[in-house]
């Protein structure tokens, strides 16, 4: 099932639980606005080549809209619709005061240079300029622009060509504000999940990973367990994977197995993490760890473990690979992995599962505190990001525990009912259902 009718169907399921009215359901369903540009650009060899871009903006009835902008081959309308639709959720879930929106170009990062992706990134912006803003929507990261990019600068020193190496995780958003701010003066809040040097927030390049460990502590609490004693499969080591695994094993957790796009590794006894980090900073790959045996990447999913933790594309969990997964638990880091019929599979099977509306949440919240700072013109210590954050985690969870047991329902139940009724009745307010 595709992305846009996996996400429609778990709203509808929940505006029945809620007995939607049928008008307000139909306008909660229909996104604001979606833009589609093409963006030309001039490749290093002097060749022009063209990419689609996306920006789908679903629902501002909470505030401007919020969502990362993805660099993928497989992005496609429909994933970025659905994954637009999630956000308004996830916010409302969060109770953070905004809407949703997403956007992604359709191309492979891996295979661009660095000024081929800034010169694709400055004409995607130049094109949604006037259609983003503080106050309207403010993009973020998402696969494909968390990724470390290389700067180098050239100094020339007599006698001597120096060349001096810079890397940043948050190059993509660092680009974006320069070319919004061509038109519009200068504006950090309007994006997040950028360089601390440019107004980002401390803590938010960890957020989404620490939301995942806090998201996991409270499920595992609820149910009398903690992380120390269970053991972890993480798919997708990149921004959101490896902070998730650093927290876990920071802690006594078992990592038993990892695997990127580059490949899989395991350990029964679990993997020294901060190793691994180092061994895929320096090699770019999980390949050749010596810490741990290599294994099919396709396997991941359903490898031996307590916890599994999804933290890359979406539906990967369907019913071709469900029945198989040996976890108890799964949080889903990652946006929408598991499909409608891995879901019903799972949960006849009694997998507890944590719905990425919630354990992928805290992306977005530390993004609101940026915004937040941007707009007071004050900066925060990491120590009250990171606490700030826990509050709204654990808020959130009794929320949707709270929804759960009101409608009988299960998480990802919880989760949507308690997302969308909050969005229902902001709308209602506005006198907007008609
Ligand atoms: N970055 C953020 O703040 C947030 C991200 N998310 C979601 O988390 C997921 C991951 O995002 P990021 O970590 O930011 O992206 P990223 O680009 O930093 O990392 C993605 C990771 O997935 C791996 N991967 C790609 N294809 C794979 C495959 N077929 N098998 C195994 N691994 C594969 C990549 O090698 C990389 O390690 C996405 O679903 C994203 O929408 C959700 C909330 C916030
Ligand atoms: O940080 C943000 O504003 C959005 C992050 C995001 O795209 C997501 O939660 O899926």
């Amino acid at each position: 099932m595709n992305a846009l009718a996996a996400t429609n169907r778990n709203f509808r399921h929940a505006a029945r639980i809620l007995g939607l009215d049928s008008k307000i359901e139909k306008s909660l369903l229909i996104p604001l606005r979606e833009i589609k540009v093409e963006c030309t650009i001039p490749k290093d060899d002097g060749s022009l080549a063209s990419f689609v871009g996306f920006r789908v903006q679903h629902d501002n009835a909470r505030g401007p809209m919020k969502g990362g902008i993805r660099y993928h081959h497989e992005v496609d309308p429909d994933e970025v619709n659905a994954l637009a639709q999630l956000m308004t959720w996830k916010s409302a879930v969060a109770a953070i005061p905004y809407g949703g929106a997403k956007g992604g170009i359709g191309c492979d990062p891996t295979e661009l240079s660095t000024s081929e992706l800034e010169r694709l990134t400055r004409v995607f912006t130049q094109k949604i300029h006037d259609l983003i803003g503080i106050h309207r929507d403010v993009p973020a990261p998402d696969m494909g622009t968390n990724s470390q990019v290389h700067l180098f600068l050239y100094l020339y020193i007599p006698c001597m060509h120096a060349t001096f190496s810079y890397s940043s995780n948050e190059q993509t958003m660092a680009w974006i504000l320069d070319e919004y701010s061509k038109f519009h003066g200068h504006s950090p809040a309007v994006v997040t999940g950028k360089p601390i040097d440019l107004g980002g927030s401390l803590g938010r390049e960890a957020a989404t990973g620490l939301g995942v460990f806090f998201a996991t502590e409270a499920l595992l609490g609820e149910c009398g367990k903690s992380i120390s004693e269970m053991k972890f499969a993480i798919q997708g080591f990149g921004n959101v994977g490896a902070w998730t695994a650093k927290f876990i094993h920071g802690v006594g957790g078992k990592v038993v197995a990892v695997s990127d796009i580059t490949g899989a590794v395991k350990n029964p006894n679990g993997i020294d993490i901060p190793a691994l980090l180092k061994h895929k900073e320096t090699t770019q790959s999980l390949k050749d760890f010596q810490g741990a045996d290599a294994m099919d990447t396709n396997d991941l999913l359903v490898h031996e473990c307590d916890v599994l933790i999804p933290c890359a594309l979406g539906g990967v969990l369907n019913k071709e690979n469900a029945a198989d997964v040996k976890a108890k638990f799964i949080i889903e880091a990652a946006n929408h992995p598991t499909d409608p019929e891995a879901d019903e599979i799972l949960s006849k099977k009694g997998v507890v599962i944590l719905p990425d509306i919630y354990a992928n949440s805290g992306g977005v919240t530390v993004s609101y505190f940026e915004w937040v700072q941007n707009i007071q013109g004050f900066m925060w210590d990491e120590e009250k990001v990171n606490c700030e954050l826990k509050k709204y985690m654990m808020k959130s969870f009794h929320d949707i525990k709270a929804m759960c047991k009101a409608h009988d329902c299960s998480l990802r139940m919880g989760a949507f009912t308690l997302g969308v009724n909050r969005v229902a009745h902001a709308t209602l307010l506005r006198g907007w259902e008609a």
